[in-house]
């Protein structure tokens, strides 16, 4: 992984958002479309908006999330709400939104319903992500039962996760999808997740799920 520190949020939100839209663009050169998958949580709401400000061709883009909560656009939680409010704004309002929670559908029903239709959005052109205190990533999160089964490589492009530590089952991306993004991402903020990672890189998959995801990944960090 390459660490790229910044001086403050708002330089890295500045940056960072211009990275992404660069990484787009160049995408689009060359393809008909371009696949952008986004973190939920309280880190990405900035680079969203910054981002949504940008001119691009939007109506070629795809947007779906790295993960959701298995709860409706009407709960505070939902990484999807998120998504319309902060980044489906602007010129972004143009893109294309994959929804991943299914009402009335247990999140291992929605995940086998919604998991065929992403192999058309495969691979993703661009992937950021986030990452808790605690080390996950998406919704891979620690000592989780259902994590092994989201970091085989043959795992469904979509996985059901019941973390005991969150307040809502949730569906994710699973690893192979995320490594096999043409570029991928991952902003954290503080120092506390700063060292989080670096502690990652020698812990194992399991106690870290994030460390699955090293490989190539431009990390970019700001107090
Ligand atoms: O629950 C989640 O957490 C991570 C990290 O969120 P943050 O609030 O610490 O920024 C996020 O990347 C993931 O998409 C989200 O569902």
């Amino acid at each position: 992984m390459n660490i790229i520190e910044y001086a403050d949020r708002e330089m890295l939100v500045m940056n960072v958002a211009n990275k992404l839209a660069g990484k787009l663009k160049s995408a689009l050169s060359g393809n008909d479309r371009a696949t952008l998958a986004v973190p939920g949580g309280s880190t990405p709401g900035p680079i969203f908006e910054m981002l949504s400000a940008t001119d691009l061709d939007w109506a070629r883009v795809d947007v779906m999330l790295t993960d959701e909560r298995w709860v409706g656009e009407d709960d505070e939680r939902s990484n999807a709400r998120l998504v319309k409010e902060h980044l489906l704004t602007g010129h972004a309002a143009a893109a294309r939104f994959i929804p991943f929670y299914r009402d009335a559908l247990t999140p291992a029903e929605g995940a086998e319903q919604v998991a065929p239709s992403l192999a058309a959005y495969m691979p993703l052109s661009v992937a950021l992500m986030g990452m808790g205190d605690d080390m996950h990533t998406a919704s891979l999160f620690p000592g989780d039962p259902g994590l092994p089964a989201a970091l085989a490589n043959d795992a469904p492009l979509l996985c059901p996760v019941y973390p005991e530590s969150q307040s809502t089952p949730r569906v994710t991306l699973p690893a192979h999808v995320l490594n096999g993004a043409l570029n991928k991402h991952l902003v954290i903020f503080g120092s506390e997740k700063l060292a989080a990672l670096k502690r990652a890189e020698k812990l194992s998959v399991k106690e870290a799920p994030i460390s699955a995801l090293l490989d190539d990944l431009e990390v970019y960090w700001a107090e």
